[in-house]
């Protein structure tokens, strides 16, 4: 069930209530107390803020009890969520202190002004010069926003700026938010374009399919720096990672596995397409209308794409229908599509990565009888596969051999790279994926890409460890 923490403050009045009949009235609605914090101490009444894991749906269940019980006054809520949000949650800090007029001379007018020339004459300082060298756009038009939807700029921010912190912890890449106030595929070509002399790389994320696809290409295209859609690609990497390692752990071999993919979308395309160069043999990519057949005709480019590979299964049918005898499950669509009896008709051993965000396809509970292994997007359950754990490294390794694009072979020496973090020791069906805080993950992540990068021509720099 997902988990949310809730901060209660509370005011006991002790000659009605003890804290022990606080802590059986929450542990009585379904809340699990994970601290408490004395606000104000005192002899008749005290003030606490009392810290509650509880189901996403019980909070409601909590309040009514504790206002119920006489003696307690509820002062306040606050979800832990928001608190941390408040105000955003990354700044811009200088890397040393303006602290005298010579200081001023050198970092403004006029000492500026010369290294202002010395880029005028050769655009290449830029890299050496300015923040160009470490710095990553972190892009979102708000229209696909996690599992959201079309929530727009404003709503899209949080996550792009989640992603920038994660940028930086674990890869020490600068990354910046930029929320764009148009759905205009030429409009957010035009301003990427315009904007980009400042970066080393751009990373789309959370913009709808198909817009996504030539937004993306185009930007390949015309930029000479990097441009990566991290919900197609990245997702794609790391999914392919955690194959790799749950077919080990389920003894199947990924040319003989039948492959249900849902939503084929932005990320679910991505995943196809790499699925197929990684050997699998028996796909079936399936939308809101059900699967997408060989032979049939799609007035999405993607899925025509799709529906014209041999891999590429013939039987039409609801997700529900497909899913019978299948080995693997793969879902980036809609939380809450598949039931318990959805699962069991799969094949034995099966493999079930169910990664709509917030909300997985099917919730481990009702899974988790029925496979071998389950995988979600989420932070709160094992095995988590998020594109999280490519987006880091890849961006360290391109901005660290200035690579001017990031290719297919890259990509899958990316994916190659996550899953041998996981041990063959190690591996289980709990653990197939690596964390993201293990940080044998940006590193290897980093040095296949760089080495990819090298061998296939794309790399414009050999970083000191590989000359
Ligand atoms: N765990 C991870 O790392 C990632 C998870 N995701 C999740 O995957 C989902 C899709 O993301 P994107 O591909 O970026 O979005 P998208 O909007 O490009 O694609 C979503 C696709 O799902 C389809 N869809 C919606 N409801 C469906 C249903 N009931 N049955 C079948 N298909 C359905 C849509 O028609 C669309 O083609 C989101 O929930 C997102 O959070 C996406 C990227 C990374
Ligand atoms: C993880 C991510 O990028 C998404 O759910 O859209
Ligand atoms: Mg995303």
């Amino acid at each position: 069930m997902p988990q949310t923490s809730v901060i209660l403050r509370v005011e006991l009045d002790h000659r009605l209530v003890s804290f022990g009949d606080v802590a059986a009235t929450i542990s009585r609605a379904g809340g699990d107390i994970t601290s408490i914090d004395v606000i104000r101490p005192g002899k008749e009444s005290s003030v606490r803020d009392i810290t509650v894991d509880v189901a996403d749906t019980g909070e409601a269940a909590i309040v009514e009890s504790l206002a119920q019980t006489e003696g307690i006054r509820l002062v306040n809520v606050s979800d832990r969520t928001f608190l941390v949000h408040l105000g955003g949650k990354i700044e811009v800090q200088p890397k040393q202190k303006i602290k005298n007029r010579d200081d001023l001379s050198l970092v403004y007018t006029p000492g500026v002004a010369k290294i202002c020339s010395a880029i005028h004459e050769n655009a290449k300082k830029a890299y050496s010069l300015t923040i160009k060298r470490n710095t990553v756009a972190v892009i979102s038009d708000g229209t696909a926003v996690l599992g959201l939807g079309d929530i727009g700029p404003y709503a899209a921010a949080p996550v792009m700026e989640g992603k920038a912190m994660l940028f930086k912890q674990l890869a020490d890449v600068d990354a910046f938010p930029l929320c764009l106030d148009t759905k205009d595929t030429e409009e957010i070509i035009r301003t990427i374009k315009a904007i980009s002399p400042i970066f080393g790389g751009i990373n789309l994320e959370d913009i709808s399919s198909p817009r996504c696809f030539e937004i993306e290409t185009r930007l390949a295209e015309e930029l000479d720096i990097p441009v990566f859609h991290d919900d197609q690609h990245g997702t794609a990497i790391v999914v392919t990672a955690g194959l790799l390692n749950a077919l080990k752990v389920a003894g199947k071999r990924i040319d003989h596995v039948r492959v249900v993919v849902n939503g084929i979308g932005a990320a679910g395309v991505s995943i196809c397409k790499m699925l197929l160069a990684a050997g699998v043999t028996r796909l079936v990519p399936v939308d809101r209308e059900g699967a997408i057949v060989r032979g049939g005709q799609y007035a999405h480019p993607m899925w025509q794409w799709l529906a014209d590979r041999p891999e590429v299964e013939e039987r039409e049918g609801t997700l529900r229908d497909v899913l019978a005898g299948a080995d693997v499950f793969i879902g980036v669509s809609k939380g809450n599509l598949l039931d318990e009896a959805d699962v069991e008709r799969m094949n034995a051993n099966a493999i079930v990565f169910a990664m709509a965000n917030p909300v997985p396809e099917i919730a481990p509970e009702a899974a988790l009888p029925h496979v071998k292994v389950y995988a979600t997007g989420r932070s709160d359950y094992p095995n988590q596969i998020n594109n999280v754990l490519a987006f880091p490294g890849i961006f360290r390794g391109v901005l660290d051999c200035r690579a001017a694009r990031i290719n297919e072979p890259m990509k899958l020496a990316a994916a190659r790279a996550i899953a041998s973090v996981v041990s063959e020791a190690e591996l289980n069906e709990q653990y197939i994926i690596p964390s993201i805080f293990n940080e044998q993950v940006v590193q290897k992540v980093r040095h296949a890409v760089v080495e990819t990068a090298i061998l296939t021509g794309t790399a414009r720099r050999i970083p000191p460890d590989f000359r």
